[in-house]
C-alpha cells in the first residue's frame, strides 16, 4: 500500500465540514488558478516526476513526508500519530517526542511508524504511563488559494519581506511557518502571554508543545469550553483583553486573527495559538488587524451574555503607552481581570454603540508618516480620519470618535530630507533556491537557535541584516513625500 493510500485511511477527528467546504471552494475555482507557470518552472528545474509533488490532504507531499522522516531520524519525534485538525491553512497532527538521539545517517525511517495512528486512549496511556512528551505538528498547506490570502499579512512585515518569495508558494509557505515559529518564540519567551512552546520549524512543518486536556485529547478551544458560570466567562474575557495589551506592549505583536477559535483553555488558563499572521505594531495594517481582533472578541463574549467594554476603549487600552503597566502576576487571571476592570468602563448606552460604529468605520493610520500618497485625495476631501489623537493621548482623554480632529505631527519633518524624493533603493539581496536549504530553527531550554548544516551563523546574520534593510525600505515606502506633506499642512491650516 502506498504512503498516500495509508494516509487516506487515517480518520480525521474534527473540522471535517471545513474541509468539505474547502474542497468545494477549490473545485469551484480550480480552473481559475494559474499554476501552469509554477509547475512549468519546477518541471524545467528538476527532472523529477510531477507526482513527487502531489499532496495528500493538500499537505503531505513526498517532500513533507521526507521532512517528517528527518525529524524522526534526528530523534525529535518518535511516533507520528493522527490528525488533530484540518484547517484552512494547515493540518495539525499529534506526535510523541523522540529520544533526542540522531539515528546513524542513512538509516531509513520506518514508514509504518510514521503513519501509525494511535487512538486517543492509547495516546493518553502512553503519555501518562510512559511519561512521553507530546507535540503538535502543524503542517502548512501549499494550496495556492489559501496562500494568496496571506500576502497582506506578509506585505509590510519587514521581518519576513522577500518580494520574490511571495510569488513562490513553496517559499511563501516556508516564510509562513517560520513566521509562526518566531512569533510563538517571541511570545513564549516574554512569559507574559501563554502559548505552546515552539520546538522546531523546517520548511512548512512546525513542531510545538501539544496542549493536552489530559485524556489524549487536545485542550478545548474557547469556543467549545464548558464555562462553569458567568463569573468565569467574565474572567476569561478580561484576561483575553489583557492579553491583547500584553501582546502589543510586551511582545510587540498584534495577533491579527484572534477569536474564540484561536484560543485554547489549558490548565484553566488561556493559551493563544495560530500566530502565523501576527504582525508587529509597525506593520501598516496592524491597527486595522487589532480593531478586527477586538471586534471578534467582543462579538463572541457579547453573545455569551456578559457586559463588554466599548471597542474603541479596548483599542485605546491596548495601544496606550502612558497607561500604568501591569504589575501583577502574569499567571493570575484574577490580577489580569482586576487590571482590566480598573481601567475600562463597561459599555452601556446607545451612545457607546454609536461611537463604536463610527470607530469601526474609521480609516486608521498610525500618523502622518503612515499616510500614503494615494490617500491624499481622500484626506483632503475630509473623508480621512487620522487617529493621531487616539494614538498619542492616553486614557484620561477618553477618546470619543465624534470628537476627533485632524492633528499633524510635523516634528519629524526635518528628518525627511531631500533624499526622500529621489526614490533611491538598495539592491535586493535575495537568494534563489533557498527552499532547498536544510535549515532548522529549534528552541531548546537555553534558547539556542540551531541551524542546519554548515550555515549556522551565516543565516542568522543574513536575516538580521535583511531585517534592518527591509525596515529602512519599509519606512521609505510609507513616507509622505515632503512636497505633499507641505501641501497637506497648508491646506488644513487654511481650513481652520
Ligand atoms: N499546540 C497545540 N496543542 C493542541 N492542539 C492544537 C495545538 N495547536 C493547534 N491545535 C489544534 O489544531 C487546531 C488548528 O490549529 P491552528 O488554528 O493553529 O491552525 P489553522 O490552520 O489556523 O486552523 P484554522 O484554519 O481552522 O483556524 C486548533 O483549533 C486546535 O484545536
Ligand atoms: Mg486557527
Amino acid at each position: 500500500m502506498s504512503v498516500e493510500e495509508k494516509f487516506e485511511k487515517l480518520s480525521i477527528d474534527h473540522h471535517v465540514k471545513d474541509d468539505t467546504a474547502n474542497n468545494k471552494l477549490l473545485d469551484k475555482y480550480a480552473h481559475k488558478i494559474k499554476n501552469d507557470q509554477f509547475s512549468f518552472s519546477k518541471v524545467k528545474k528538476t527532472t523529477k516526476d510531477k507526482a513527487n509533488r502531489a499532496t495528500v490532504e493538500n499537505v503531505l507531499d513526498p517532500r513533507t513526508m521526507r521532512f517528517l522522516q528527518a525529524l524522526m531520524n534526528r530523534g525529535i519525534i518518535s511516533d507520528f500519530n493522527g490528525c488533530l485538525s484540518t484547517g484552512k491553512e494547515a493540518n495539525v497532527y499529534h506526535a510523541f517526542a523522540g529520544d533526542g538521539v540522531s539515528r546513524a545517517s542513512g538509516t531509513l525511517p520506518d514508514e509504518e511508524s510514521l503513519l501509525a495512528r494511535l487512538t486517543q486512549e492509547e495516546r493518553a496511556v502512553q503519555a501518562s504511563v510512559g511519561g512521553k512528551k507530546e507535540y503538535a505538528i502543524k503542517i502548512f498547506k501549499t494550496s495556492i488559494l489559501v496562500f494568496k490570502d496571506r500576502e497582506r499579512y506578509v506585505d509590510g512585515e519587514f521581518r519576513f519581506r522577500n518580494s520574490r518569495s511571495q510569488h513562490n508558494p513553496r517559499k511563501m509557505i516556508k516564510i509562513w511557518a517560520e513566521k509562526e515559529f518566531r512569533n510563538l518564540k517571541r511570545i513564549y519567551q516574554s512569559g507574559a502571554v501563554p502559548v505552546p512552546k515552539p520546538v522546531e520549524v523546517k520548511n512548512n512543518v512546525l513542531v510545538m508543545e501539544f496542549l493536552n486536556r489530559g485524556d489524549g485529547f487536545a485542550s478545548p478551544r474557547l469556543r467549545d469550553y464548558p464555562y462553569k458560570d458567568t463569573d468565569s466567562i467574565r474572567q476569561y474575557y478580561c484576561t483575553l483583553v489583557a492579553y491583547m495589551r500584553l501582546m502589543y506592549q510586551v511582545c510587540g505583536l498584534v495577533h491579527a486573527d484572534l477569536s474564540e477559535y484561536n484560543v485554547l483553555v489549558h490548565n484553566d488558563r488561556l493559551y493563544i495559538i495560530d500566530v502565523s499572521q501576527s504582525v508587529q505594531p509597525e506593520h501598516p495594517m496592524s491597527l486595522d488587524f487589532l480593531r478586527m481582533d477586538i471586534k471578534n472578541v467582543n462579538l463572541y463574549f457579547g453573545k455569551m451574555g456578559i457586559d463588554i467594554f466599548p471597542e474603541r476603549i479596548i483599542f485605546q487600552f491596548v495601544i496606550s503607552e502612558s497607561l500604568d503597566k501591569f504589575e501583577g502576576d502574569y499567571k493570575s487571571s484574577k490580577d489580569l481581570t482586576e487590571y482590566v476592570e480598573s481601567n475600562l468602563p463597561v459599555k452601556k448606552t446607545e451612545q457607546d454603540e454609536m461611537e463604536d460604529e463610527v470607530f469601526r468605520s474609521l480609516y486608521l493610520v498610525r500618523n502622518l508618516e503612515g499616510l500614503e500618497e494615494r490617500d491624499f485625495d481622500r484626506f483632503t476631501e475630509g473623508k480621512f480620519d487620522l487617529l493621531k489623537s487616539l494614538l498619542a493621548h492616553d486614557m484620561e482623554k477618553n477618546f470619543t470618535a465624534a470628537e476627533q480632529q485632524f492633528e499633524f505631527d510635523d516634528e519629524n519633518d526635518s528628518s525627511s530630507g531631500s533624499q526622500d524624493d529621489d526614490g533611491e533603493d538598495e539592491d535586493e539581496e535575495e537568494s534563489d533556491g533557498e527552499d532547498e536549504e536544510d535549515v532548522y530553527y529549534t528552541t531548546d531550554d537555553e534558547d539556542k537557535v540551531l541551524k542546519g548544516k554548515k550555515y549556522e551563523d551565516k543565516d542568522a546574520k543574513k536575516l538580521r541584516k535583511q531585517e534592518a534593510k527591509d525596515a529602512k525600505r519599509e519606512k521609505r515606502k510609507t513616507k509622505v513625500k515632503k512636497h505633499i506633506k507641505k501641501k497637506l499642512v497648508n491646506k488644513t491650516k487654511s481650513k481652520k
